[in-house]
């Protein structure tokens, strides 16, 4: 499976440029597209999903045109909205077995195995009665996953899923997608949430005002910001003074100040050590000196 994404803008009637000339290419296996609010993260998520026309620029699903081949497309895609809801009436497997009929699933004994199946990996069997609005909320973003995942979808997109959960649902929700991208599919995570572009994300790209500023391995993107994070231990008084030069990503309180770790193009004056970066470090270092700076310049 190969998605690729050829020039891509999109301009909204009120001429705002959503997307800006943005060319990817993805690979089998979880693709993060991280990216602050408004970055245009769900803009390309819907023109991938079909619901969204570009106004300029073109998206390959393997050698097909996504403009001219959009129901091929479709049968290929399971998506999970940012906003998504369901009807409340439903119990949970009555849910996804409406899905599942939605999704061409016709024969009834067919789908009740499908259905058992998907409240299985996503850990809602046991609750498989209950009515759908009476989940919790992260029981409710995996239902969300388990409707996209009817199917057997080639291409899985989930647009900020993990928005609103708590640690140990966003772990889980992750655990699914991962098991996941064990098979031959494309999932396509976006998320401003750095925690969820795991290692098991193969590949990512980094989205800001439109345009694509980093796309390659997390690993690759991590290396851009070594040399740029430092410790050091500052008074309370010192602890002003640094926060106003340097974006200071952790504070860890202690005798008469603070340990610190923040990211700077270069440090002067400081009693610094260096720390070998990891994907918050390099997000923060990337959005304040690379991203932004390249956006100001260009
Ligand atoms: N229909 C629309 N008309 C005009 N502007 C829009 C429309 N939809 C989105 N936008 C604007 O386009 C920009 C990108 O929005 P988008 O929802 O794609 O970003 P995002 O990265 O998904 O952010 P968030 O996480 O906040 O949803 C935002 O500034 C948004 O206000």
């Amino acid at each position: 499976m190969k998605i690729k994404i050829n020039d891509l803008s999109q301009v909204y009637k009120n001429d705002f440029r959503a997307l800006n000339k943005v060319n990817l290419e993805i690979d089998s296996g979880m693709f993060g597209l991280l990216g602050p609010n408004g970055a245009g993260k769900s803009t390309l998520m819907r023109i991938l999903v079909t619901l969204l026309q570009p106004s300029h620029g073109e998206v390959m699903v393997n050698d097909m045109k996504l403009s001219k081949n959009r129901s091929e497309v479709r049968s290929m895609l399971g998506y999970l909205p940012q906003d998504f809801r369901f009807f409340a009436k439903l119990r949970t497997w009555e849910f996804l077995d409406y899905a599942a009929s939605l999704a061409g699933i016709s024969k009834k004994k067919e789908r009740l195995a499908a259905v058992d199946d998907l409240l299985e990996q996503v850990g809602l069997f046991d609750v498989r009665n209950r009515y759908a609005n009476k989940l919790s909320g992260g029981m409710k973003r995996r239902l969300g996953i388990a409707q996209a995942l009817i199917g057997d979808p080639k291409i899985v997109i989930v647009d900020e899923p993990t928005t609103g959960l708590d640690p140990e649902e966003r772990i889980r929700f992750r655990n699914i997608l991962s098991n996941l991208s064990q098979k031959e599919v494309i999932i396509i995570l976006s998320t401003h949430i750095v925690g969820d572009i795991s290692s098991t994300c193969r590949q990512m790209a980094l989205l800001n005002r439109g345009q694509v500023h980093f796309k390659g391995s997390p690993e690759q993107f991590i290396k851009q910001s070594e040399g740029h994070v430092f410790k050091t231990n500052v008074s309370f008084e010192q602890m002003k003074v640094i926060s106003e030069q340097f974006p200071v990503i952790t504070s860890v309180p202690g005798v008469g100040g603070y340990e610190i770790e923040f990211v700077a193009n270069e440090v002067d004056g400081w009693d610094t050590t260096l720390v070998e970066p990891n994907l918050e470090h390099a997000y923060v270092y990337f959005m304040e000196y690379v991203a932004n700076e390249k956006f100001k310049y260009q």
